[in-house]
């Protein structure tokens, strides 16, 4: 149970930027050093990438890195070329969640189906007497062209921009403001699902962060360097944001965003968001979306039995929740398999698992319902507090558990939970991540000074009664049995449940001892959750450093490897992978 150490102190180890080198090309960074790589004769050069990107400053960055006046330019912009927004929300939205405020079921189907195709032709025609036609916008790579690029902004930087109202949704009118909820339950699957078809085709990648000097990288080197991390254990770009419960561990222990409110939830590897670092190091390289990664390499990633049951989607995700000077987070649930299938979308469901890497001296998990806890009185509370502020007691309805250092507490789909204040929590979950279904949220304000949203109907529809009593603590915060060990190593099941799809391990070595792993055709998930850190060396020689608190991704194609404790103290790892 919690005997694990608690670090209080700066890990000094951690890399916030872990990058890897790219093969067989440099990173250029600038408008002119991409042009420069167009080849000649070239007459129609497609630029595709995120609706949410300054298409504006795009153009004028290609306008003046062609400027050598030898090419005439013509622009044409593949955003006129969308169907009109009424077919377009017909398309994309479910009778269901039509007027739902917060949710939209994630959207299916292909962008070519928002696209006019003959106004899509007639754009993509090559320009006359030896133009240059450069075709931009997000779906340029569907119009008939010599040379793709792909200029990408990685999704937070989206997600910001359409927080503070700039940008525009995926074939949405200009004058149409921008939502969360379009951008991402419909642009985002729409637009990843793009992406990956063409990522074989690409010619150029060009991380648009800085859209005055892009970093950018040739595609085949894009696609070399993707498949060969696929071969080797990796580390994902780690990042945090803040929210109303974030708390401050991150900022002081890892230093991430010091100027931040707070650091809330940190993505380690959340897949459909996270990225790869590719290039010499921070300040020149390209971000790559680790989607993109499984995409090229699926089986060597996932292995075959993962990627015959998710396709290319990972399927695990780690974060933390760190609400250390913090608050507690909502109670919420997530939805029943069922209903995230027929409801919201997706294939499988959020099942979720805090291991508390730290727990504050009084702190509490709240998970599971009381027993015979009346669920008609909790939802007409729920229900109150949401229409007419009115708070309530949810302990009433919600068990709580002492928050101890070092336990696994297994929140399956349909359980009420969250982490109160004080708490680091490394959450191993099945990748949705979107799904927070509150019951109560302490009547809490926004940044904005508004209610923070509520989803009573939701919900309740998806609370699972089983989720109670006595069955929580024996089911749900289960003791660690042990596995396997050899000479100072051992390997203990922290969690596993017949309703969930994954395991959640703990790997433990003595100074100067290694355990020995075989991924048997799954991929591994591994964070330090206590000490300074392991050195992980593949079967074929691969070495990567893992410290406090980083997380490395293990594909499933790495197939045997050794977590080598070459530090003064006792390490332990966190291991998540699929059964
Ligand atoms: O709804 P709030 O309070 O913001 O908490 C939301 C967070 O809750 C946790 O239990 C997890 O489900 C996270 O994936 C989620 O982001």
């Amino acid at each position: 149970m919690g005997e694990g150490p608690q670090l209080k102190t700066k890990a000094p180890q951690y890399e916030p930027t872990p990058c890897y080198p790219l093969l067989a090309d440099a990173v250029a960074v600038g408008w002119a050093d991409a042009a420069g790589t167009l080849p000649k004769g070239t007459r129609v050069l497609a630029v595709d990438g995120p609706a949410v990107l300054d298409w504006t400053a795009v153009a004028t960055g290609l306008r003046a890195a062609f400027g050598d006046g030898h090419t005439r330019l013509e622009f044409a912009d593949v955003r006129t070329a969308v169907r009109d927004w009424e077919t377009v929300r017909r398309l994309t939205e479910t009778e269901q969640l039509r007027d739902d405020p917060d949710f939209a079921r994630l959207a299916g189907g292909d962008l070519a189906e928002l696209m006019d195709p003959a106004a899509l032709a007639a754009l993509a025609a090559p320009g006359e007497d030896g133009a240059l036609r450069v075709l931009l916008g997000p779906g340029a790579a569907l119009g008939d062209a010599d040379v793709l690029w792909w200029a990408d902004l990685p999704k937070r930087y989206a997600e910001a921009a359409v927080k503070h109202g700039r940008g525009r949704n995926l074939a949405a009118p200009e004058d149409e403001p921008p939502t969360l909820r379009r951008l991402l339950y419909i642009d985002w699957p729409l637009l990843d699902r793009h992406r990956d078809q063409m990522a074989e085709r690409i010619d150029r990648w060009i991380d648009v962060t800085d859209t005055v000097f892009p970093a950018s990288i040739g595609g085949q080197a894009l696609r070399e360097t993707c498949r060969s991390l696929a071969t080797r254990p990796f580390r994902t770009r780690p990042t945090f944001n803040s929210t109303p419960w974030g708390g401050h561990w991150a900022q002081e222990t890892l230093g991430h965003n010091p100027d931040a409110e707070n650091t809330a939830l940190g993505y380690e590897l959340i897949a459909p968001e996270s990225g790869v670092l590719l290039g010499d190091d921070a300040s020149r390289c390209v971000e790559v979306p680790f989607q993109l990664v499984v995409a090229l390499s699926p089986v060597d990633v996932l292995g075959p039995a993962v990627h015959e049951m998710f396709g290319t989607s990972f399927p695990v995700r780690f974060d933390y929740l760190d609400t250390v000077g913090g608050g507690n987070l909502s109670v919420h649930c997530h939805p029943r398999p069922d209903d995230m299938h027929s409801v919201f979308g997706w294939p499988y469901t959020q099942h979720e698992s805090y291991y508390l890497m730290r727990a504050g001296e009084h702190s509490k998990v709240f998970l599971g319902l009381r027993e015979g806890a009346d669920v008609e009185a909790f939802h007409h509370s729920a229900h109150a507090a949401d229409a007419y502020g009115t708070p309530f007691d949810i302990e009433r309805y919600v068990q709580v558990f002492p928050a101890e250092a070092g336990q696994l507490y297994l929140v399956p789909a349909g359980t009420p939970h969250g982490s109160g204040e004080g708490n680091v929590v490394l959450e191993v979950s099945a990748t949705p991540y979107l799904y927070s279904l509150r019951f109560y949220d302490w009547l809490r304000r926004d940044a904005a000074d508004r209610q923070r949203a509520v989803h009573v109907e939701h919900a309740f529809r998806n609370l699972d009664p089983a989720r109670s009593g006595a069955a929580v603590a024996r089911e749900l915060i289960q003791r660690p049995r042990p596995l396997r060990a050899g000479d100072g190593w051992r390997e203990e099941v922290l969690g596993a449940l017949p309703a969930m799809f994954f395991q959640v391990h703990r790997i433990a070595v003595e100074p100067g001892r290694a355990a020995e792993q075989r991924t048997d055709g799954r991929f591994h998930v591994l964070t330090v959750v206590d000490g300074q850190g392991a050195v992980i060396t593949t079967a074929v020689g691969h070495r990567h450093s893992v410290h406090y608190a980083e997380t490395l991704a293990v594909p499933a194609s790495v197939t045997a490897y050794r977590v080598h404790n070459q530090g003064p103290d006792p390490v332990r790892l966190v291991k998540a992978q699929v059964v």
